[in-house]
């Protein structure tokens, strides 16, 4: 099996093991200290220039962070920086010690006090790496507090200091980082929401991880893997064979709106369009008709007796008939005959927004046993009402897959950092969006273009839940690139859908070369 390094997120532990595999095969411990760190600090001076940096403070910790940071402050003495230490711990790891006395001998300054650190322009924390254990306290934590408070730029080695490696907790508290050097494979803190504003820009050094051992410690044990570009240009089903026809890319169902939503219906509609669907029905309640008309020409429309309040009563058509079904954005509560009524079809179904309130009401056993499969999209809110008992949960990666496992669903959490796990244990995530899309009706987009792509591929459901979420997250960063995160409306992502699939088929394919 061979695992692209760059595509996989690995827990410490997991780390450790690859590590240790590496060890084991004879590669000196300081040998790869000197890789890793030596990358980081030649990132370090071509992003930092000697001539318009003043002096560099390192951060050195008692494990081989600490060392690493220790490597780093010496090559940038022998580049010509001007640089300090500090270290405020008593007992080292023999390396790490080893290192500390080199320095020493080499004059650069052990500074007693973290004052001094103030009159410096760039500090390299080298605190803790994936060895943290437990949460900052004492002198430590005011330290990184007060660090924190001088708002100088600040390169982390590995991760940043106090950020938990495998949930991305902040345990105490942590350093708050400009940039993060990610050593060897990418850490799942990564991808957590709750680090996200600890990392700064992030970026992975290679330091020549072999395939076989990774695949070795995370093959058998649902690896976490990111949804990347070319990933996403092998699953979609583009180019089109020659000689298809409409009802060949598949006939979507949306089921959506109500007389005091109506917009929701229009941006999942929206959205399908953008998975360029070879047909696409809507129902919705009778009085939203023509404006699904004027809005999605090309769709054809049912009109559903309403409720009083204006919510779909029923749907007047064999719900067999279509490939997947979509449901959910705008419904309101009262549409809970209909979300029954869909989950008793064997077809693809997605569910969203009120489709996933009604389903909290039914009950997460309703989809357990469903024949095919079920796509769940919830935001942090609607999952605490799916599935409860897994919201204390820090670990929005771990309670993901659980959620899957337990409701036998993909599961789809959206959030900064999007994770999507299937019933098998195994979790993708989408490693990049953009604050833009925290908008109303950016959600509405993604229902539709996920049950877009579902049923053009219905045999590859997770692969289709991805390349929606990916492509959605795509389009909002295009958008955003170019009308600033202010102008990423509903309508106007749903224009940079073509942009975005576009960009993924552009994208030279490592496994079709
Ligand atoms: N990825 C690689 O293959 C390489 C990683 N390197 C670097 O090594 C660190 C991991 O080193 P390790 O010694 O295992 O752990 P740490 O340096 O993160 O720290 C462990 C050290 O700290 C003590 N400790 C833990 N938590 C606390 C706390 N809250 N307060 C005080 N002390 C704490 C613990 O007891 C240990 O003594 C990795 O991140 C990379 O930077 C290698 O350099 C090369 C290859
Ligand atoms: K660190």
């Amino acid at each position: 099996m061979t695992i692209g390094l760059g595509e996989i997120a690995v827990t410490a532990d997991e780390m450790r093991r690859v590590e240790e595999r590496i060890f084991l095969a004879g590669m000196p411990v300081a040998a790869l200290m000197e890789k890793a760190a030596g990358m980081v600090a030649r990132r370090i001076q071509e992003l930092y220039p000697r001539v318009s940096t003043g002096s560099v403070g390192v951060l050195v910790g008692p494990g081989h962070n600490g060392g690493d940071a220790l490597v780093v402050a010496r090559e940038l003495h022998f580049a010509g920086y001007r640089v300090v230490v500090h270290c405020p711990f008593d007992r080292l790891k023999d390396l790490t010690a080893q290192h500390a006395q080199y320095v020493k001998n080499l004059g650069i300054e052990f500074l007693e006090t973290r004052e001094p650190l103030r009159d410096c322009s760039l500090l390299i924390d080298g605190l803790f790496g994936f060895g943290l254990e437990r949460a900052l306290t004492g002198k430590i934590a005011e330290l990184v507090d007060e660090i924190n408070g001088w708002g100088k730029s600040i390169v982390s080695i590995d991760i940043p200091s106090g950020i938990h490696t495998d949930t991305g907790e902040v345990l105490g508290t942590a350093i708050i980082a400009t940039r993060s050097f990610c050593l060897g494979l990418w850490k799942r803190a990564f991808f957590q929401d709750n680090a996200l504003p600890y990392l700064g820009a992030v970026e992975k050094l290679d330091f020549g991880i072999p395939p076989a051992d990774v695949a070795a410690i995370v093959g058998n044990s649902s690896p976490v893997s990111l949804v990347s570009r070319s990933s996403v240009r092998d699953w979609l089903p583009l180019p089109r064979p020659l000689l298809t026809h409409k009802y060949r890319q598949g006939h979507l169902l949306l089921i959506c709106g109500s007389r005091r939503y109506a917009g929701g219906a229009i941006l999942s509609g929206l959205g399908a369009r953008g998975s360029g669907v070879g047909m696409l029905s809507i129902a919705v309640p009778t009085s939203l008709k023509p404006l699904l008309v004027s809005h999605l020409p090309e769709a054809l429309i049912i009109d559903c007796p309403e409720t009083e309040t204006g919510a779909i009563a029923d749907i007047p058509a064999d719900l067999s008939f279509y490939g997947a079904i979509a449901c959910g954005p705008g419904l309101t509560l009262e549409a809970r005959a209909v979300v029954e009524r869909v989950l008793e079809i064997d077809r693809p179904v997605v569910l969203d927004a009120d489709g996933l309130n009604i389903l909290a009401e039914l009950g997460i056993e309703r989809v357990l046993n469903r024949r095919e499969e079920t796509v769940l999209t919830p935001h942090s809110g609607e999952f605490k009402r799916l599935f409860p008992e897994l919201s204390e949960n820090k670990d929005r990666i771990e309670m993901t897959r659980e959620a899957a496992r337990k409701s036998g669903s993909i599961v789809l959490l959206k959030g900064a950092r999007t994770v999507i796990g299937d019933s098998t244990g195994k979790v993708r995530i989408i490693p990049e969006s953009t604050p833009a899309l925290a908008r109303g009706g950016s959600g509405d987009i993604l229902t539709g273009l996920i049950g877009g792509w579902l049923v053009q591929m219905p045999e590859k459901a997770v692969e289709a839940t991805a390349a929606g979420a990916y492509l959605h997250a795509r389009a909002g960063i295009l958008a955003a690139e170019e009308r600033t995160e202010a102008g990423v409306d509903g309508v106007t992502l749903a224009n940079y859908l073509a942009n975005a699939t576009g960009e993924a088929l552009a994208t030279v394919s490592p496994s079709r070369e």
